[in-house]
């Protein structure tokens, strides 16, 4: 599906974003591991989610929709059962990442495997640790790609110092730990998105947090619980980016996730002259929320890198349309990460921007903008990547003529509603 987006002169309205992506797989994936019932509010109705509830089913848990809530019934740690056909997590880096450190504790054979975006994505860095855990793990291409073979069970508790800043390398080795006696811990190289830890607790399980080094206790007791999913900063900043860009805008984002290791664009944001309001905050399901307005000024550019990158890892794209829309240099390093995303999100922000008449360049582990430039509209590729389609369209706002979005449906994966969210606060 191609979609069109013609220039606006602002953005105002009342809104909300859809449920937390991360939020959404680990409560299906602990209210799998957990007893009873688990409700799960304001889920995220995205593709990746919804492979996620594909492959706990086919381990045989009980997971069904209920109008807008899930509802997950666990029967704890031993209940989970061999499948009987490869598991799909489709375009979800997070579904196989994850799932790979649940099955590994599970004594049966199973296969992950994804489409080709996720069949392109590096797996040695969770298949590593889940091997020294105890688990038989094979994959494609030496070990490298999808499909990933799995025989788990008998695992054991290690320490794992990581040598990438992943949440997703983090999350497999904690949940496989679940399934080991004593405590596994994970040692980062910088800190990443803590919603495992939070989660594991909000459970029940014993969980210790010293700075860079996160513990688990296995065998726990999990019983079924409710989760409320805050609303997904990683989709609202697409919004925010474009309101703060865009003088005379005025929009609120209700409910909004705003944990800390997650709100880094936040941060950038405000640094970058952004006018933000951070209203009403409260936790939920023990993670903070709040209500942002934002309204539309001028932004300037800025430094982005060190250990901020993983707390924005996401919104690098919509960050660099707010670069492209700003006065000055902004510089992003440390961000080589972004290369091993549904698409490599280095050349594919370079790309977009490029040829919509921004003045950036590549850099090994980011992107040097000179910002300021009028964007004109272009025919623009998604790459087939959520983030990169809604980059696109918020450039498209501000550009100079029409901006033609291909494969534009992959906003399906986290934000289905994008489009019409959009549609519904432009002002023409
Ligand atoms: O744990 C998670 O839910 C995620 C972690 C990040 O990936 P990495 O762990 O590969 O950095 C992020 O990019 C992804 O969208 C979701
Ligand atoms: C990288 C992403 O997700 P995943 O790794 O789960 O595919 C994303 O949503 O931007």
């Amino acid at each position: 599906m191609e979609v069109a987006i013609k220039p606006v002169h602002a953005l105002r309205g009342d809104v909300q974003v859809p449920g937390d992506k991360s939020i959404s797989h680990r409560a299906v994936m602990l209210g799998a591991l957990a007893e009873g019932e688990t409700v799960i509010d304001n889920f995220l109705f995205g593709e990746d989610c919804l492979s996620t509830i594909r492959v706990v089913q086919s381990l045989g848990v009980n997971v069904h929709i209920e109008k807008d809530r899930v509802v997950v019934r666990g029967g704890g740690l031993n209940a989970l059962r061999e499948p009987d056909d490869v598991l799909d997590a489709g375009n979800s880096g997070t579904t196989m990442r994850l799932m790979a450190g649940i099955l590994a504790g599970c004594p049966f054979f199973s296969v992950l495997t994804g489409d080709a975006s996720l069949r392109r994505r590096p797996m040695q860095r969770v298949m590593q640790p889940l091997a020294a855990m105890g688990a038989g793990i094979m994959a494609r291409s030496g070990n490298s790609y999808a499909p990933m073979a799995i025989t788990g069970g008998d695992i054991r508790a290690i320490t794992y110092k990581s040598p990438v800043a992943s949440a997703q390398v983090k999350s497999a080795v904690l949940l496989a730990g679940l399934f080991a006696d004593g405590p596994t811990t994970v040692i980062e190289p910088a800190r990443t998105r803590d919603h495992t830890e939070r989660l594991l607790s909000y459970f029940g399980a014993r969980v210790e947090v010293k700075d860079k080094q996160i513990s688990v206790w296995g065998r726990p007791n999990l019983p079924g619980r409710k989760v409320v999913v805050p609303g997904d900063i990683s989709s609202a900043v697409f919004l925010l980016v474009a309101g703060a860009a865009m003088p005379g805008s005025d929009l609120l984002v209700r409910n909004v996730g705003i944990n800390p290791t997650r709100a880094g664009a936040l941060n950038v944001l405000i640094k970058m002259g952004a006018v933000l309001d951070i209203a009403n905050e409260r936790l939920v399901s023990g993670e903070p929320v709040a209500d942002i307005r934002v309204l539309g000024g001028r932004l300037t550019g800025t430094q982005i890198s060190g250990d901020i990158i993983p707390y924005l890892i996401d919104e690098l794209p919509a960050l660099a349309v707010a670069a492209a829309m700003a006065e000055g240099e902004t510089v992003v390093r440390d961000a080589a990460e972004l290369r091993y995303k549904e698409t490599d999100r280095i050349t594919a922000v370079v790309k977009l921007l490029g040829e919509m008449g921004a003045d950036i360049t590549e850099r090994e582990d980011g992107f040097v903008i000179h910002g300021g430039r009028p964007l004109q509209g272009a025919e623009c590729d998604s790459f087939g990547d959520h983030r990169m389609a809604m980059a696109a369209a918020v450039a498209g706002l501000k550009a100079r003529g029409i901006t033609r979005i291909k494969e534009a449906e992959c906003v399906k994966i986290s934000f289905p509603a994008f489009f019409d969210t959009l549609n519904s606060i432009s002002v023409q």
